[in-house]
Parts: structure tokens; C-alpha cells; sequence
């Protein structure tokens, strides 16, 4: 399964925030349990590559980077065993580096110039963020008019509350978040919360692409 079918497949691509490395086991074995195994780990911490190849010893467990602005922190992320890479912004550069490397990577548009230059490289499936700030997804339905070839993952300010407004479009690939993996949860190891709103937010993702 290619990792864009398995995002389809779940539905939800978990953004993670981690401070320290050593809740990343407990962390991979709550997601898996909770029936969620994908993270995107993102770097905005120092932890973020140790955690990544923390995470990725889980084999069943599907592990990104996020957050990544630069070639530098791509090639450490890849180094670390990141499976894809996610960009909050559009970066030819960064996009270029991974096309190379033969790894899937999801670079942020909210523009329409920006999903231009996107496909221009040959993308076709975007993150779209921050989604709430930036139209949510009355916006993203609007750029399906023009970019019906492209697919969206919005992440940013989506939770169990506004799900269904994004689930609801046949352009959106998955739906990003923090909701199940709470910062603050993974920082007090507090892993069995963790995989129980992991299970919610699938069983949730499942009822609302049935609909
Ligand atoms: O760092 C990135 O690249 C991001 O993706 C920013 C945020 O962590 C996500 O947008 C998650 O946002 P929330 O679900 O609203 O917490």
C-alpha cells in the first residue's frame, strides 16, 4: 500500500509534538493500539529525529517528519527513517530533495500560485495549512474548481467538532491533527487516554466517510 493509500485508508494523519525522545515506544504502542498507526512527527523540537526512529522500530507504525522548512532537516528526518515528509509551506528546494530521495512529501498550500508551483513538480496530493485560518473547507471545495486533479490533507485547527466538514469533501486525502496525540498527554505518558482518543477519532473518521 502506498502511504497516500494508507492515509486514505485511516482517514487522519496525526501531527505529533514530542519533547523527549523517551516516550516515543509508549507513544508508537498507544497509537497502534488505538487502531492509528501513523505520526508526523514534526521538528520543532529537538527531540524530533531520535523520537522518529524511536517511533519507526515499531514496525507497525508508519512514521514522517513535519514541520520540515529546510533540506538539512529533510535529510536528517530521512536519516532518522522518516517514510515521508511534510512541509508547513511550499519550498521547490525541500520538494526537489525528496523527489530525488524517492520520498513522498507533502508540502503546505493555502494559494492558489502555491498548488500551481505544486504541480508544476508533479505533486499531486497537498497539505493545506492552517486550514481553519485559511478558509477551512469551504476554501479548499472553492480550489476544487480549478485544481480538481489535487488532493488535500488540511491540518490546523481540526478536531473531533469541524471533522465532518472536511471528511465530507471527495478532495480531501486525510485530515491532519493534534487532537488524539496531545502534547501534554504524551509529556505525562499518559497512554492509555492517548490510545482511547486515538480509537475515537478513527471510529469517528470511519462513520464519517460512510456518510
Ligand atoms: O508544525 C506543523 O507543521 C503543523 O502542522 C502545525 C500544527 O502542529 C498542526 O497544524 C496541528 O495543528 P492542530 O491540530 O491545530 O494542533
Amino acid at each position: 500500500m502506498s502511504i497516500e493509500e494508507e492515509f486514505e485508508r485511516v482517514g487522519l494523519v496525526p501531527v505529533v509534538v514530542i519533547d523527549d525522545a523517551r516516550h516515543a515506544p509508549g507513544l508508537a504502542d498507544a497509537m497502534v493500539r488505538g487502531g492509528l498507526p501513523i505520526a508526523e512527527v514534526t521538528f520543532r523540537t529537538e527531540a524530533a529525529a531520535e523520537a522518529i526512529q524511536a517511533m519507526a522500530q515499531n514496525k507497525d507504525m508508519l512514521v514522517g517528519a513535519g514541520t520540515v522548512i529546510s533540506v538539512e532537516q529533510a535529510e536528517r528526518a530521512l536519516a532518522a527513517g522518516a517514510q515521508f515528509i511534510v512541509l508547513p509551506g511550499f519550498s521547490a528546494e525541500v520538494v526537489e530533495f525528496c523527489q530525488q530521495r524517492g520520498v513522498p512529501v507533502f508540502p503546505g498550500t493555502t494559494s492558489a500560485t502555491e498548488m500551481m508551483a505544486a504541480i508544476k513538480l508533479g505533486l499531486d496530493t497537498l497539505k493545506f495549512f492552517p486550514a481553519e485560518a485559511n478558509g477551512g473547507a469551504s476554501a479548499i471545495k472553492a480550489y476544487g474548481g480549478p485544481f480538481g486533479g489535487l488532493r488535500f490533507i488540511p491540518t490546523g485547527g481540526i478536531s473531533a467538532a469541524n471533522l465532518a466538514e472536511y471528511l465530507a469533501l471527495p478532495q480531501i486525502l486525510a485530515v491532519g491533527g493534534s487532537w488524539m496525540v496531545p502534547q501534554k498527554k504524551i509529556a505525562a505518558e499518559e497512554f492509555d487516554e492517548i490510545t482511547e482518543l486515538c480509537r475515537e477519532a478513527v471510529s469517528l473518521a470511519q462513520e464519517l466517510r460512510k456518510e
